[in-house]
């Protein structure tokens, strides 16, 4: 990439979240990741070029020297800073302005910094379109929070049997974020159970919100539509996935070839998050269990039976090991944490010079790393201890919000990187993406926001909402088959 001969028509809008907002080339399999801000906020326009940059650097720096090392060297794509011509952004920002999902449009991309980061396309595979007709398709996973708090310092008990996300469902649903429930729990996802995995990933399809994204050959085609009353449309994407599963339709199900198509395509992202796990000497995968946590959340609709089939766990090195293990160092819950923040804080006002040694803002380096690796398990009462447990909250922050994509696609028989299935064969990669530190000053906003989740999830439970808060879906209603 030429940075001197940007232009704008070599870029297209490809997505954004609540602070960046994506474009991706037409010919290379590149994305830029550009920030944004809200657009009352003036203080972004006078942030130095020179400050902007470090920013970024700083946010590529976090990837490379804390995030890679915690979820896996190829799991992670760190990317690199790039300057942007000031011309190029302001184009570019002009050009997608009206692709951009109303939603979003609260905040404004960053035209000001001419900084920006570059990443590889991770919807696509590099040179796949060479050898087949069929572009690679790629599942985007936000699954949040994998696990049930178990810290000493919980004091609403619903916490202990409910999961954050099942709770703020409630929430988000009052507050108009999402008009309808999603019946998905991360801790299905998480299990290493099949079956629950199969479930988790079905009620996704059901009803995506911002926790699931469907892209073929680099371009979206199933998510949460951007007026939250409309449903998606499953009957397209399985016109999409038929080519990909040519003998689902007719051989079993031939009533319901569609849903066939689903339960294949189910599996095989099951297959993926389960995939990448070590062998012990007997040749069976190792497995992460979770021994301080309860491994089932009470809102959750999966049918009680079910559940009694055995204790899974994860293969070690599969990507949602990985990524629960980092949730997993907020041991201390919010409620454990707020308090250990106040201390930080007090020491600060009384030697604020003391910020940069603490390393409250960066750099993230080894030494940052090293405290978060390395923080005693019990409280002295020094300084020292609440930072390693501020800092390993926030490193717990960014993996209970990170995204997961897999990308996959046919594959010939000798390829090296292939999904276990009997038949189709897919290659495949896997990626964890949006692995940005999450500010030291959000935990007084955290434990607000932890607070009124809970308080409203007591409260609806007490008069529970109509049952059509669920979408019922007869047409796509998923099968549920053995697996
Ligand atoms: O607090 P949560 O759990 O609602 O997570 C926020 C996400 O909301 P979600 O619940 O996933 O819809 C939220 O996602 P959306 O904007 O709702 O798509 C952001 O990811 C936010 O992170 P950041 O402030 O942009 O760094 C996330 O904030 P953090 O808590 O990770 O800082
Ligand atoms: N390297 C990449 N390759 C392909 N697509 C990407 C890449 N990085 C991001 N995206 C797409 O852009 C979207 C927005 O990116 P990202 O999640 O990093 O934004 P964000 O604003 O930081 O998110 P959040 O709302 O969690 O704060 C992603 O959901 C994904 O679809």
């Amino acid at each position: 990439m030429e940075l001197d001969k940007m232009d704008e028509n070599d870029w297209k809008y490809h997505g954004e979240g609540n602070k960046s907002l994506v474009v991706s080339h037409l010919q290379h399999c590149r994305v830029l990741r550009l920030l944004k801000f809200p657009s009352d906020d003036s203080a972004h326009t006078r942030q130095t070029a020179e400050q902007a940059f470090r920013h970024i650097l700083n946010m590529v720096d976090y990837s490379k020297y804390v995030m890679k090392p915690l979820l896996g060297e190829k799991y992670v794509h760190s990317g690199e800073v790039v300057k942007l011509p000031l011309n190029f952004v302001r184009q570019l920002s002009l050009k997608v302005q009206q692709e951009r999902p109303e939603l979003r449009c609260d905040k404004v991309m960053d035209t000001f910094s001419g900084c920006g980061l570059c990443l590889p396309n991770l919807t696509q595979l590099p040179l796949y379109h060479l050898r087949d007709h069929r572009p690679p398709i790629c599942v985007e996973i936000k699954p949040k929070c994998g696990f049930l708090p178990f810290s000493r310092h919980i004091t609403k008990e619903c916490k202990r049997k409910v999961c954050r996300f099942c709770m703020h469902q409630h929430y988000k649903l009052a507050n108009g974020k999402w008009k309808r429930l999603s019946r998905y729990c991360p801790l299905n996802l998480f299990s290493g159970s099949k079956q629950r995995m199969y479930v988790a990933l079905k009620n996704l399809l059901e009803e995506p919100q911002n926790n699931l994204k469907i892209f073929k050959g680099g371009e979206l085609i199933f998510s949460c539509k951007d007026d939250a009353k409309q449903q998606p449309e499953l009957n397209d994407l399985i016109q999409h996935l038929r080519p990909y599963f040519p003998h689902s339709n007719g051989i079993y199900n031939s009533q319901q070839p569609g849903k066939a198509v689903l339960n294949e395509f189910i599996q095989v992202i099951c297959s993926a998050l389960l995939s990448g796990g070590d062998s012990n000497r007997s040749g069976e995968p190792r497995k992460v269990h979770l021994s301080e946590s309860r491994p089932h959340c009470e809102a959750s609709p999966f049918p009680r039976d079910l559940l009694r089939n055995g204790n899974h766990g994860l293969p070690k090195d599969s990507v949602l090991a990985k990524v629960l293990q980092v949730q997993m160092l907020d041991n201390l819950d919010i409620e454990g944490i707020y308090p250990l923040y106040k201390r930080v804080e007090q020491y600060l006002e009384e030697f604020p010079k003391e910020r940069n040694r603490l390393q409250i803002d960066g750099p993230y380096n080894e030494s940052f790393m090293d405290t978060v690796k390395n923080c005693p398990t019990e409280d002295d009462g020094s300084v020292e201890y609440a930072v390693g447990k501020v800092h390993q909250y926030r490193v717990a922050m960014t993996a209970k919000d990170c995204s997961i994509m897999i990308t996959f696609a046919p594959c010939e028989e000798d390829e090296e990187h292939q999904l276990n299935l009997e038949k189709p064969r897919f290659t495949y990669s896997i990626s964890i993406l949006d692995l940005d530190p999450k500010p030291y000053e959000g935990i007084p906003h955290q434990y607000k926001l932890d607070t009124k989740i809970v308080n409203y999830y007591l409260r609806s439970m007490q008069a529970p909402p109509p049952s059509s808060l669920y979408k019922e879906r007869q047409e796509c209603t998923l099968l549920f088959h053995a697996v």
